[in-house]
């Protein structure tokens, strides 16, 4: 089952084209890997279906339904979730209060009647690693991102977009994380992940969405990707 298709999504900036009539699709399971070099338009391309920055033109389909231009809350209520790059919690909040405010507002329905269980729950799922009570300005960047992926975690998404999750993490982080991802992924939500850390994409990406100066340039099996000449010139130069 196709989570989500873009056709020819384009998003501009004045004169500059930062996503250029890219089209892809998202199968239901699929760990899907976003590269390509810096600036090369991947925050853009998940802003622009994420509806943090809506499209110029082209389209997006989510779960069979066309989505384009709608706002992050509808996308959030529709079943997608984000993380981001440097994420910005609310800054005096506890992390559970934090956590808190994504569980009531993505489970409109009330399905969830313990909120602050289901919370604690995200929490201890990220096995984000201070107490609940902990003020977010007192986490470092590490502790804040598994704070944004808990957070975006409870709203219950089918479909989860993660920007540079993995940026700055030690070896024995980035295994936790590949925990991590392989937890959410069994729970049936499916990912595209934008990450510069080919060890971590290797490991756990099934499938990879390459973009250059704004332009798919390769989509398919992670190793194919990997190995296409056109991905590693993007990467390496000529
Ligand atoms: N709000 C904006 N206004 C104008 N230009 C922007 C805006 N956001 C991004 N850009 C430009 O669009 C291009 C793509 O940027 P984007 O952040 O999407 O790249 P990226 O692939 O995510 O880069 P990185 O890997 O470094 O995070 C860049 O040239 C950037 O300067």
């Amino acid at each position: 089952m196709i989570v989500l298709e873009t056709q020819n999504l384009t998003k501009k900036f004045g004169g500059l084209t930062a996503v250029n009539a890219v089209s892809m699709t998202i199968n239901q399971g699929d760990i899907v890997g976003l590269i390509g070099p810096n600036g090369a338009g991947k925050t853009t391309f998940i802003n622009a279906i994420s509806g943090l920055n809506p499209p110029t033109s082209g389209m997006v389909k989510m779960f069979g339904k066309e989505t384009t231009g709608l706002t992050p809350e509808k996308m959030c209520r529709l079943g997608l979730s984000r993380t981001f790059q440097i994420p910005s919690p609310f800054p005096k909040m506890t992390a559970i209060e934090s956590v808190m405010t994504a569980t009531i507002f993505g489970n409109p329905a009330g399905k969830i009647t313990d909120p602050v269980a289901h919370s604690r729950e995200m929490l201890e799922f990220v096995e984000f690693p201070m107490k609940e009570t902990v003020v977010a300005e007192q986490l470092n960047t590490v502790q804040l991102k598994r704070l944004d992926l808990a957070r975006a975690l409870a709203s219950n998404p089918r479909l989860l977009f993660m920007d540079e999750l993995a940026s700055g993490l030690s070896e024995g982080e980035l295994k936790d994380i590949m925990r991590i991802i392989d937890k959410i992924s069994k729970k049936g939500i499916s990912i595209l992940m934008i990450e510069h850390i080919m060890q971590l994409i290797m490991a756990v990406c099934n499938r990879l969405l390459c973009i250059q100066f704004g332009t798919k340039i390769a989509e398919g099996p992670t190793q194919e990707v990997a190995n296409d000449p056109k991905v590693t010139k993007a990467y390496l130069g000529e």
